[in-house]
């Protein structure tokens, strides 16, 4: 018996948005949808080279505990990215290198953690996505409760389990997923601004026409 709670598991994203995505970043999200879709800022990758894209698993802990967490690895599917609602506890890391790497092997996308991670020198080298708030040398309890696959906040945005979740440098959105098409078509316009404003600037073509 345990004291964690299971939802069903969501459906992973079709390849065809994951791959989309991958070539744009979540600025260019965030610029074409209406609702701001960031989680809080603070939540930022180890490594500043991680994108991570993804449907959303879902976990809630209680403060600086992670039985959950080892549960839902094993619930998730490569594609999923585990969401850890963790409250922001400021005491104890929830996941540290080891989960990562079994993570990692089990081919998940990657964890965000709405709390703090731990071996983060190992972690900030790794190109297995991890974000979080930051890191502290002390670990989880490992006593539960927890729940999985239900609609949680992580850094102050709600998560619905299946939810489209992309992070990368400038830190993390989420989308529900009937808005995820128009967005990409949306983004991919944008993108292609952004590159000839690039070339216009390198070509001496400094100044906007729109202004
Ligand atoms: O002990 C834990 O559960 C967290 C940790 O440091 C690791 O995953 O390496
Ligand atoms: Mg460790």
């Amino acid at each position: 018996m345990t004291n964690v709670e299971f939802k069903p598991v969501p459906d992973v994203l079709p390849e065809e948005w994951v791959q989309r995505a991958k070539k744009l970043s979540t600025t260019l999200l965030s610029d074409v949808v209406d609702t701001p879709p960031e989680m809080d800022y603070r939540i930022k990758p180890c490594n500043i080279n991680s994108v991570i894209v993804g449907s959303a698993v879902t976990v809630d802990v209680n403060d600086g505990d992670n039985l959950a967490v080892h549960h839902a690895m094993y619930q998730a599917q490569p594609g999923h990215v585990l969401v850890v609602s963790a409250g922001g506890y400021e005491k104890r890391a929830v996941i540290g290198e080891l989960m990562a790497s079994a993570a990692e092997a089990l081919n998940l996308s990657g964890f965000i953690i709405d709390g703090l991670i731990r071996d983060y020198h190992t972690l900030a080298q790794s190109t297995f996505p991890v974000f979080s708030r930051g890191a502290i040398p002390g670990g989880p309890t490992k006593n539960g409760p927890g729940m999985i696959n239900a609609s949680v906040f992580c850094g102050g945005k709600e998560v619905v389990p299946g939810d489209f979740i992309m992070g990368d440098a400038d830190g993390v959105i989420v989308l529900p997923r009937h808005k995820v098409e128009d967005a990409l078509t949306r983004a991919e316009e944008k993108g292609a601004y952004e590159q000839k404003r690039l070339k216009d600037i390198s070509e001496g073509q400094i100044k906007p026409s729109w202004l």
